[in-house]
């Protein structure tokens, strides 16, 4: 699904990684590790397309990143460390708004649906910056629901959720990767147990 080809980075004079090679199979679910700054977000933010590796190149199904442009980003989902959600509007407009760009309209019905899988249905009125940052995270949370991606990348899915939330992302992690999907996750906390397989890769400093 994903080939990382001898790819190599670096910022400023110092080298990130380099001859990183890495196949991703439908159904793998990875826990990418490594000590801070290390460059996980970096390979991450490379695997959704928002940056290019020095050296080497990512493939998705066969096909080169770079060639694949907005047909490949229609396959993922990103979560990066900033949720991604204007903060003037309510989890609901953020949820219609972000679909109905990517393409994906979504019915009133099933806006309501999944913000109240991921517990939001009091607040999908109230304005994204009156909420807490869990609440903020489900907010951001609720597109992997919404619209159907085979791939999804996550760094540090599990901050600010509370327990009942961490495990029932790990369940919709779990099924995914059940169904075919690919996960890419980065994690300095403990994963919960409801994630049944999962393998690890950790980046290390390149000699
Ligand atoms: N846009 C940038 N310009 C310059 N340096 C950057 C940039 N983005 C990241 N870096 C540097 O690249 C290195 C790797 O950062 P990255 O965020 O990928 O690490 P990380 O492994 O995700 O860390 P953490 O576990 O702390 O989140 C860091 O030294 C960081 O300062």
């Amino acid at each position: 699904m994903i080939l990382i080809d001898q790819i190599a980075a670096q910022r400023g004079d110092r080298p990130l990684f380099s001859d990183l090679s890495l196949a991703l199979h439908a159904g793998d679910c990875i826990h990418l590790r490594g000590e801070n700054g290390i460059g996980k977000t970096s390979l991450l933010k490379m695997l959704a397309g928002l940056s290019q590796p020095d050296q080497g190149q990512i493939l998705w199904q066969g096909q080169a990143l770079t060639e694949l442009g907005d047909d490949y980003h229609r396959q993922l989902h990103y979560l990066g460390h900033k949720d991604a959600l204007k903060d003037l509007l309510s989890p609901y407009q953020n949820l219609h708004w972000a679909a109905k760009i990517a393409g994906n309209p979504l019915s009133e019905a099933a806006i309501l649906h999944t913000l109240a899988k991921v517990g939001l249905l009091q607040q999908c009125d109230l304005p994204v910056r009156s909420l807490s940052q869990g609440q903020k995270k489900r907010a951001a949370l609720a597109r992997l629901l919404a619209t159907p991606r085979p791939l999804w990348l996550l760094d540090e899915p599990f901050v600010a959720l509370d327990t009942a939330a961490q495990s029932e992302l790990g369940e919709w992690i779990n099924t995914h990767c059940q169904q075919g999907g690919l996960v890419i996750l980065t994690s300095h906390q403990k994963l919960p147990c409801t994630i049944k397989k999962i393998s690890e890769f950790t980046l290390t400093r390149p000699v």
